[in-house]
C-alpha cells in the first residue's frame, strides 16, 4: 500500500537537493569550485595545459570539421574553467592588432570552454533524467518487490495457518488414531489374555473331563464289576438259598428220620422196657419156678424157662446191638445234622455278609451312578461351556484377526500420517524459513521505503457528517479521481475556490477503523523491530482525532488505532516468540493540560479529577543520549497482555480532562500521550532491541472567535492553541533546517523532540471535519499538514515538494 502511494508520488524537481548527476551534491561542488577559484584567483597561475589544448584546438579550429569535432572533445577541469573565466586578455598599448588577436584567441577559448560546459550540462541533464528514471524504476521495483513480498507473506501466512491447522488436525487425528490403536491393542491384549485364560481353562477342563471320563469309565467298569459281582453274589445267594432250602429239606428229612428213629428208639426202649419187664417177670417167674422146681421138682419147665430166658437174652443182645447201631446212626445223623446246621449257619452268615456287601455295593453303586450322572451332567455342562468358549474363542480369534488387521491398517495409516506430518513439518519449517526471510526482506523494504518517503508521513482522515453539522448545497470536501491522486488527494472548496492537497494517504468519510489500521500496521510493527514510532492525530476540535486514535473500545468494529495497535503488538510478539524473541513491555500514559503534565495512571489520581497531580511529584521531561525520553515520577506499568492495557486505557480515559465545547460534546481538552516501551531479547541470536510506540491524541485546535470560550475554557483553548502553534514552529524550523529548533517552547514539542527531530518513524493524522461551517479550520489543518508533509525531518531525508497551491497558502497558517 505504501508502495503504491509511492508510485504516484510527484517527480522530483530539478532543483532537488541531490547532485546534478555526478553523485556530488551541487552545493558541495560549488564549495569546491569556490575554493579552487579563490586559489586560482589569488595565485594567478599560468594555464599551461589548457592553453596548450586550446591553442592546439584554436589553431586547427577552422581547418576542418574533423578539427571541430576534436575541439569539442577537449575536457576541462574546474580549475581550468575558473582560470579561463578569470583570465584577461593581455593588452599592449599600441598593438591593436596584437590586442585584437589576443582578444579573439581568448574569445575562441572561452567559446570552446562554453561549448564544453553546455555539452557537460546536457550530459548532466541527460544523466539526471537517466538517474531519475533509474530511481523511478528502482522505486517501482521496490514497490513490486514489496507487493510481491506482501503477497508471498500473505500466501506464507495462509499456508502456515493452513499448515498449522492441518498439522493440528493431523495431530488430533494421530492422537485419536493412537488412542484408538492403544484401545485396540489393549482390547487385543485383553482378548489375548482372555483367550489364554480360556485356553488354560479349556485345558484344565479337558483334563478334568478326561479325568472325569476316566473316572466315569472306571466307575462304569467298577459298576459293571459290581453288577457282575452282584449277579454272581445273587447267583451264589440263590444257590445258597437252594442249598439252604435243600439243607432245610434235608434237615426236615433228618428230623423226620430222627423223629422216626426216636420213635423207633422209643419203641425199642419201650420194647426193651417191655422186654425188661418181661425179663423181670420171667426172672421173677424163674425165681418162682426155681422155688417151685425146688418145691414141685418139675425140671422140664425149668429148662423151658431157661430156654426162653436165653432167647430173651439173645434178643436183648440183638436189641442192644441194634440200639447201639441205631445210636451210632443217630449220632451220625446228629453229627450230620450239626455239621449241616453249622454249614447252614456259615452259609447264613456268609449270606448275611454277602447281603450286607451287596447292599453296600448297591449303595456304592447308586452313589457311583449318581456321581457318574453328576459327572456326566458336569461334563455336559463343561462341554457346553467348552463349546461356548470355543465359539467365543473363534469369535475372539476372528476379532483379534480383524483387530490385527485394523492395527496393521492403523499402523500403516499412522506411518502414513507420520510421514505426512513430517512432510508438513518440513514444509512448515520451509515456510517458516521463507517467512523469516520474507520478514527480513519486508523489514528491509519497509525501511527502504520509509527512507525513500522520508521518516514523517501524513495521513488525512475525513470524518462522516454528523447530524449537528451545517447543511450546504455543495460538498465542501471532495476527492480527486485522477489516477495520480486517487486515495491520496483531497480538495476543499472555500468561497468557490478549490484547494487541492495531496498526502501519503487520504481516508474518506466511509473508511472504517480497520481500513485505517491496515495502513499503519506496518509502522506499528516497526516498534517491535526496535524503532521509535510516533503516531499523532492533529485537527480541529470535533474532527475525529479521539475517534481515530481511541475509537470506541467497547465495540470491536469501532476500536481505534491505539487498542488495535496494542493488540497487534501483543499478537506479533507472541508470533516472534517462536523465533526466540522475548519481550518486556512497559506502558505509561500522560496528558498535557494547560502546559502541565498529568500522570493518568497515578494511583493518587481519582477519576474525573480536575485537580493537579499528587503533591511532591515532579513531572520533568528528560532526553538521554540515545534519544529516549523519560518523564520523571511518571507511573510506568509492566504489561503483558492486551487485557491489562485495556484496563489501563479505561483508567486513563476516565482520568482524562474532557469538556464540552461548542464544537464537540466530549472535547479532549488536553494532549493525550500513550507510550509503550518494548524491550526485546533474542536468546538465540543474542540480539537486543528497544522500541517505543508513542500514540498521541492531540487536543483540538480551535479558533477563539468560533469557540466562544470564556474563563477556564478560554485558558484551556489558549493553552491548546499555543502548544499547537509551538508544534507548527518546530516543524517549520525543522523543515527550513534552522540551527535552532524551538523544541523547548512547549511541553508537547519537548516531549516529541526525538520523534520530530530524531530517528523516529513518525506519522501524523490530520483529521478533517466535512462540516461546511468548519471549512476555514479544515483548510488551516490541511495547510499545516501539507507543510509537515513537505518537511524533511530527521534522518533519512525525504524527497518531496510542496504543490504550488499549498505553497501559496502556507504563509497564512496560524492559530488562535
Ligand atoms: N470516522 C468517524 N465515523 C463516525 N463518527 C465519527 C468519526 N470521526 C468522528 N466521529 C464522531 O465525531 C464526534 C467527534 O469526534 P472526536 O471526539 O473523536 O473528535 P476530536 O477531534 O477528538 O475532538 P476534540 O479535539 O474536541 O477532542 C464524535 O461523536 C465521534 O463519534
Amino acid at each position: 500500500m505504501m508502495a503504491s502511494r509511492n508510485q504516484n508520488r510527484a517527480p522530483r524537481s530539478p532543483s532537488s537537493k541531490r547532485g546534478d548527476g555526478d553523485g556530488v551534491p551541487l552545493d558541495k561542488r560549488r564549495r569546491v569550485g569556490a575554493g579552487v577559484g579563490k586559489t586560482a584567483g589569488s595565485e594567478r597561475k599560468p594555464f599551461g595545459s589548457v592553453n596548450k589544448k586550446l591553442e592546439a584546438a584554436a589553431s586547427s579550429a577552422d581547418a576542418s570539421s574533423k578539427d571541430a569535432s576534436e575541439s569539442s572533445c577537449i575536457e576541462f577541469t574546474k580549475e581550468e574553467v575558473e582560470a579561463l573565466v578569470n583570465e584577461k586578455a593581455k593588452m599592449k598599448r599600441f598593438d591593436l592588432k596584437g590586442n585584437l588577436e589576443a582578444t579573439t584567441e581568448l574569445n575562441s577559448r572561452l567559446k570552446l570552454c562554453l561549448k564544453w560546459c553546455q555539452k557537460r550540462e546536457e550530459g548532466h541533464v541527460e544523466e539526471e533524467s537517466k538517474l531519475r528514471n533509474d530511481l523511478e524504476s528502482y522505486q517501482k521495483r521496490c514497490e513490486d518487490t514489496e507487493v510481491e513480498m506482501r503477497r508471498v507473506e500473505e500466501v506464507s501466512r495462509t499456508t502456515i495457518v493452513e499448515l498449522t491447522k492441518e498439522n493440528a488436525s493431523l495431530k488430533e487425528k494421530l492422537s485419536k488414531e493412537e488412542s484408538e490403536k492403544l484401545a485396540a491393542v489393549e482390547s487385543y491384549r485383553k482378548e489375548h489374555e482372555a483367550r489364554i485364560a480360556l485356553e488354560t481353562e479349556k485345558a484344565s477342563l479337558s483334563k478334568e473331563l478326561e479325568e472325569a471320563n476316566k473316572k466315569v469309565i472306571y466307575d462304569q467298569s467298577l459298576a459293571s464289576l459290581d453288577a457282575v459281582t452282584n449277579n454272581n453274589l445273587k447267583a451264589y445267594n440263590e444257590s445258597l438259598q437252594q442249598y439252604s432250602a435243600k439243607l432245610h429239606s434235608d434237615l426236615v428229612t433228618t428230623r423226620n428220620l430222627l423223629q422216626r428213629v426216636e420213635q423207633e428208639k422209643a419203641a425199642v426202649v419201650e420194647n426193651l422196657s417191655t422186654v425188661r419187664g418181661h425179663k423181670q417177670s420171667l426172672q421173677e417167674q424163674l425165681a418162682i419156678s426155681r422155688v417151685s422146681y425146688l418145691i414141685t421138682l418139675d425140671i422140664n419147665v425149668f429148662n423151658k424157662c431157661q430156654a426162653s430166658q436165653d432167647e430173651a437174652v439173645n434178643m436183648k443182645h440183638s436189641l442192644v446191638t441194634e440200639v447201639k447201631c441205631l445210636r451210632g446212626d443217630l449220632q451220625q445223623v446228629r453229627d450230620d445234622r450239626d455239621r449241616q446246621l453249622a454249614q447252614v449257619q456259615d452259609l447264613n452268615a456268609e449270606l448275611l455278609k454277602y447281603q450286607e456287601n451287596t447292599g453296600k455295593s448297591q449303595a456304592e453303586l447308586d452313589v457311583l451312578i449318581s456321581k457318574a450322572q453328576l459327572l456326566e451332567e458336569t461334563c455336559s455342562s463343561h462341554r457346553k461351556q467348552i463349546s461356548l468358549l470355543e465359539q467365543k474363542l473363534t469369535a475372539a480369534n476372528e476379532k483379534s484377526k480383524t483387530l490385527d488387521m485394523t492395527a496393521a491398517e492403523a499402523r500403516t495409516g499412522f506411518e502414513e500420517q507420520r510421514r505426512i506430518v513430517s512432510e508438513l513439518q518440513e514444509r512448515l519449517a520451509d515456510a517458516e524459513q521463507q517467512l523469516l526471510e520474507g520478514e527480513k526482506l519486508r523489514k528491509k523494504l519497509h525501511n527502504t521505503i520509509l527512507e525513500l518517503k522520508g521518516n514523517i508521513r501524513v495521513f488525512c482522515r475525513v470524518r462522516p457528517s454528523l447530524p449537528d453539522d451545517a447543511r450546504a448545497d455543495t460538498q465542501v470536501v471532495t476527492y480527486p479521481s485522477s489516477l495520480e491522486s486517487l486515495g491520496r488527494g483531497i480538495d476543499v472548496m472555500q468561497n468557490g475556490q478549490k484547494y487541492p492537497f495531496t498526502f501519503d494517504k487520504v481516508f474518506s468519510h466511509d473508511a472504517s477503523q480497520q481500513d485505517v489500521f491496515v495502513e499503519i500496521s506496518q509502522l506499528v510493527q516497526s516498534a517491535l523491530d526496535g524503532y521509535k514510532v510516533c503516531i499523532f492525530a492533529y485537527g480541529q476540535t470535533g474532527s475525529g482525532k479521539t475517534y481515530t486514535m481511541m475509537g470506541r473500545p467497547e465495540a470491536p468494529e469501532l476500536k481505534g488505532l491505539i487498542p488495535r495497535s496494542l493488540e497487534q503488538i501483543f499478537q506479533a510478539s507472541q508470533v516472534l516468540m517462536s523465533q526466540g524473541w522475548k519481550y518486556k513491555m512497559q506502558a505509561s500514559m500522560l496528558e498535557i493540560y494547560n502546559e502541565t503534565i498529568r500522570d493518568l495512571l497515578s494511583p493518587n489520581r481519582s477519576s474525573s479529577c480536575e485537580s493537579s497531580n499528587a503533591p511532591g511529584k515532579q513531572y520533568n521531561i528528560k532526553h538521554d543520549a540515545n534519544g529516549n525520553t523519560h518523564v520523571t515520577d511518571l507511573t510506568v506499568v509492566d504489561v503483558s497482555s492486551i487485557a491489562e492495557i485495556s484496563s489501563l486505557l479505561r483508567q486513563a480515559a476516565q482520568s482524562r480532562s474532557v469538556g464540552k465545547t461548542q464544537m464537540n460534546e466530549q472535547s479532549s481538552r488536553s494532549h493525550f500521550v500513550f507510550t509503550l516501551r518494548i524491550y526485546g531479547v533474542n536468546e538465540g541470536t543474542e540480539q537486543q532491541l528497544q522500541g517505543v510506540l508513542n500514540l498521541i491524541d492531540l487536543a483540538g485546535s480551535e479558533r477563539l472567535s468560533r469557540s466562544g470560550a470564556t474563563g477556564d475554557r478560554l485558558k484551556e483553548t489558549q493553552a491548546i492553541n499555543k502548544s499547537l502553534s509551538c508544534l507548527a514552529d518546530v516543524i517549520f524550523a525543522l523543515g527550513k533546517k534552522e540551527d535552532h529548533v524551538p523544541f523547548r517552547n512547549s511541553k508537547l514539542t519537548y516531549l516529541l523532540q526525538p520523534c520530530l527531530g530524531g530517528d523516529s518513524k513518525t506519522l501524523m493524522f490530520v483529521n478533517v471535519s466535512p462540516d461546511p461551517s468548519s471549512v476555514g479550520e479544515s483548510l488551516c489543518s490541511l495547510k499545516f499538514a501539507a507543510r509537515v508533509n513537505a518537511c524533511e525531518i530527521g534522518v533519512p531525508r525525504r524527497q518531496m515538494n510542496l504543490r504550488p497551491a499549498i505553497a501559496a497558502v502556507d504563509s497564512r497558517l496560524s492559530y488562535g
